[in-house]
């Protein structure tokens, strides 16, 4: 017999260390919630305040990765990505925020929370020092969970025609955004090729740590974080 080895994915490693916390945000209440459509609607409204600042910085990782990209086609991509932050994702938090009351001034003018902080300076600390593969690997989990959650809630057709909280699922739950996500996979996957033990266990890092943020991200919306003093 042949000896069929299948080789393992990197991104194979990341999914199974995160994999756990993962399922943990997708039983948040936050979540559930959400997909059940009994969110409170002022918890939705200070998460979408807090990710509105939150997607700044993020759309500023993205051009990071642009600086940092070793071809044309990658720059290309990563600054799509952050175009379609700033404009489809950000667009659609300012339409809820006007349905909510909230002008575009307040939106660009929320006091980040402690959780907000912690997160996007982390991303920025790596955007800032890290290789290609490390501003990879800090963003992709959220990208990746946000597209498990979109297929996840997709699935239940009431979630998905909620009035209130369907425009948000369809837009995880979308065939361009999977697209952009299995884009960012393989890119991860590419990069990490060829590396030694100690870079990869590097790249795990970010990964993890983005994707416990990501679960205190929904609990701090959950609890509408406020500064302690
Ligand atoms: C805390 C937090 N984490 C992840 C996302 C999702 N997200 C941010 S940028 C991007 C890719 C292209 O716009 C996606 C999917 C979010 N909104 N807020």
């Amino acid at each position: 017999m042949v000896n069929m080895h299948v080789k393992e994915r990197f991104s194979d490693r990341l999914y199974e260390g995160s994999k756990d916390i993962w399922e943990q945000s997708h039983r948040h209440p936050f979540l559930a919630e959400l997909k059940a459509g009994t969110l409170d609607p002022e918890r939705f409204k200070y998460y979408l305040m807090q990710d509105y600042v939150y997607l700044i910085d993020y759309a500023k990782m993205f051009a990071f990765g642009s600086i940092k990209a070793g071809d044309l086609e990658m720059m290309g991509k990563f600054s799509a990505l952050c175009d379609s932050t700033l404009n489809v994702e950000m667009g659609l938090h300012r339409q809820y925020a006007e349905k909510f009351g909230v002008t575009r001034e307040q939106l660009e003018s929320t006091e980040p929370s402690p959780t907000t902080v912690a997160y996007t300076k982390y991303l920025l600390d790596v955007a800032a020092q890290g290789t290609l593969a490390e501003v990879t690997a800090a963003v992709l989990p959220c990208m990746w969970s946000y597209r498990e959650i979109g297929v996840l809630f997709t699935q239940d057709s009431a979630a998905m025609e909620h009035p209130l909280y369907g425009e948000w699922i369809r837009m995880y739950g979308s065939p361009e955004f999977s697209e952009l996500t299995d884009w960012c996979i393989g890119v991860m996957d590419r990069l990490a090729e060829g590396l030694a033990e100690p870079e990869l266990a590097k790249l795990e890092r970010h990964f993890l740590i983005a994707s416990k943020l990501e679960y205190m991200f929904w609990d701090m919306a959950y609890r509408q974080e406020e500064w302690p003093v």
